[in-house]
């Protein structure tokens, strides 16, 4: 049986993604100790970076060549607009922040970095240059979920058990599986050269997610002196 483009993807992915498990603030959200500060920054760039994500889904939609993928992207589209962006305006409403308040969040540098290079490469070439760069943010968030759902009281937790509750959820595992599926059957005829392209883009933007958890934990905005007092 030929090897799948995905299981060839995880080796390059697999130590990368180790590592946001070690990170502070993934370990802080799983043990419950992570300070509600650098969670709701985390929150609100998460929720502009959202925005930017979803306009991906509208783009892998308009140049899907089937049904089929075209339906997929409108179902990832639904589903971070209502369903992921719900947790976010959930939170929200615990810190006293409205849904408006949410959307006007000044992007950071890394949230503007990573949401311009995946729209940039997603608006070249064809659908597969869309598909590879939603995969690692899907994915990557289910691999999360799932492993810290497994981390002792972590889906309890009173006030980010939600999180983790919704990243290992059916419903978020069948969403990132689409996407596993959809760059596996776009894989199956490209050549090698093609393929390599592919593969730079999920390790980038899995650099991209390591570089969004330490903006989180360390409440970055733009690294410049006087960039702090404009804001
Ligand atoms: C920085 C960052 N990366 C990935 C995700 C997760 N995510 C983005 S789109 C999508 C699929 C369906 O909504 C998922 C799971 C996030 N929230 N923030």
């Amino acid at each position: 049986m030929q090897q799948l483009f995905t299981d060839r993807l995880w080796k390059k992915v697999e130590p990368i993604w180790k590592s946001y498990l070690e990170h502070p603030f993934v370990k802080g959200l799983g043990e419950g100790w992570l300070d509600k500060e650098k969670f709701k920054h985390w929150m609100k760039q998460d929720y502009v970076y959202l925005i930017e994500y979803s306009r991906l889904f509208a783009l892998g939609s308009a140049k899907a060549h089937d049904l089929s993928t075209m339906t997929t992207f409108a179902n990832l589209l639904h589903g971070t607009l209502h369903m992921e962006m719900d947790l976010h305006r959930n939170y929200a409403s615990k810190f006293g922040i409205t849904a408006d308040e949410l959307e006007e969040t000044e992007a950071a540098a890394t949230t503007t970095a990573y949401t311009s290079y995946m729209l940039n490469v997603a608006q070249q070439g064809g659908i597969e240059n869309t598909v590879a760069a939603v995969l690692a943010c899907a994915w990557s968030y289910n691999y999360i979920g799932k492993a810290l759902a497994a981390w002792p009281n972590a889906l309890e937790h009173e006030f980010y058990g939600n999180w983790v509750q919704m990243y290992s959820s059916e419903d978020f595992t069948a969403l990132a599986n689409d996407c596993i599926d959809l760059i596996n059957t776009i894989a199956e005829d490209k050549p090698e050269h093609e393929l390599a392209i592919l593969e730079d883009i999920v390790v980038k933007t899995s650099y991209f997610e390591y570089m969004f958890w330490d903006m989180a934990e360390h409440q970055a905005m733009w690294p410049v002196p006087v960039a702090a007092q404009n804001l």
